[in-house]
């Protein structure tokens, strides 16, 4: 028996299939992230499964019932499962806790750990105008999370949040899970929120899932290209230097490309088993540099944590086997 569990989910917004038959599983207290470019129907499926949005067939089970759409119900959503739209509103001038006392059902020694939870303690005789846009967003999530969901689903929470207030608000998503015992889903666009949270990932393109799996699967063995790029910077060599790499590192190619995370490559002083380039750029970010090498045919980008490298050198660049991916 699954917590969740999406059975060919299929959505059509005025005449376009937008999701086109997903189907995965969540079992209760794992972590799932949603990536995928802008239109590939993330949220269409976060609203599906929130019983916001009326599938066309299919089913979503939320603890073995099945989730009625907005065309079943008078009120459209379900009273086990949170949505956090990235379009959450607040009521105006009222005070924080008049906010949250009229959405309150809890004890309270309940609501005193939620409010810990969110980080908003503190918050409490403040107007709502009166808040920056990550308090006032902890308090939205505050309030949904008041009817204490099994479920909470959660959409770019971090989009348009500085810094300060993203690392607080991933602390509070951390200890949902772990104080509230709420099960999560959310959606990210930047895949250093999604890699260290999530047990397991879903890549979404053109309304499917084209590949489900946990943070480093998906970040060392990406379906292909778009998976690749979701996740940071990569590189995709050309056949020739992939056969040259491949024999190399004792890889076959299978008439694939082989595709290189920019930390993988390795600079080296033994000629024989390093494929030459010449250094085109040389960018520096601290802790490492990121170093253009021009091969004899592809522009590669190195992550190295070499520090004397300038324009017009000559490097040798090779590669371990377990870091060869072919696309
Ligand atoms: N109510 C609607 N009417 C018409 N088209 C819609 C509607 N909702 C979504 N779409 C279309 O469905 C597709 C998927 O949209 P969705 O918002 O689910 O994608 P997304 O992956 O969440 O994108 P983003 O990252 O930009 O939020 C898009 O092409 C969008 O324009």
């Amino acid at each position: 028996m699954s917590f969740l569990e999406v059975n060919d989910i299929r959505v059509a917004e005025e005449g376009n299939e937008v999701l086109k038959g997903i189907s995965f599983t969540q079992q209760e207290f794992q972590k799932i992230a949603i990536a995928g470019e802008t239109g590939s129907g993330k949220s269409t499926l976060l609203q599906t499964i929130a019983g916001l949005v009326q599938p066309a067939s299919g089913e979503v089970l939320f603890e073995n019932k099945r989730v009625q759409g907005p065309h079943e119900v008078l009120v459209p959503g379900h009273p086990g499962i949170a949505y956090l739209s990235q379009q959450f509103e607040l009521p105006q001038f009222l005070r924080v806790e008049q906010v949250l006392r009229y959405a309150n059902t809890l004890s309270e020694e309940q609501a005193t750990t939620l409010y810990e939870v969110c980080r908003i303690s503190h918050l409490a005789k403040r107007k709502t105008n009166q808040l920056s846009g990550g308090e006032r967003q902890r308090i939205a999530l505050a309030r949904l999370l008041t009817s204490w969901p099994g479920l909470l689903l959660m959409d770019e929470p971090f989009s348009n949040l500085d810094i300060g207030h993203k690392n607080i608000l991933k602390s509070v998503i951390q200890d949902i899970g772990e104080y509230l015992d709420i099960t999560c889903i959310l959606i990210s666009h930047d895949p250093l929120d999604t890699l260290s949270w999530a047990d397991e990932i879903l890549v979404l393109k053109e309304g499917r899932v084209i590949q489900r799996g946990t943070p480093k699967y998906i970040y060392s063995q990406p379906a292909d290209e778009y998976t690749a790029a979701l996740f940071g910077g990569y590189n995709l060599l050309s056949q020739s230097e992939t056969e040259a790499f491949a024999a190399l590192t004792g890889t076959a190619s299978n008439g694939k490309q082989m595709l290189i995370r920019p930390e993988n490559f390795r600079l080296v002083n033994a000629p024989h088993q390093a494929l030459s380039g010449k250094v085109n750029k040389v960018q520096y970010f601290g802790s490492y540099s990121e170093v253009e090498v021009q091969l004899a045919e592809s522009l590669i980008k190195i992550r190295t944590a070499e520090q004397e490298l300038t324009e017009g050198d000559t490097v040798q660049v090779t590669l371990s086997p377990a870091d060869v991916w072919f696309v």
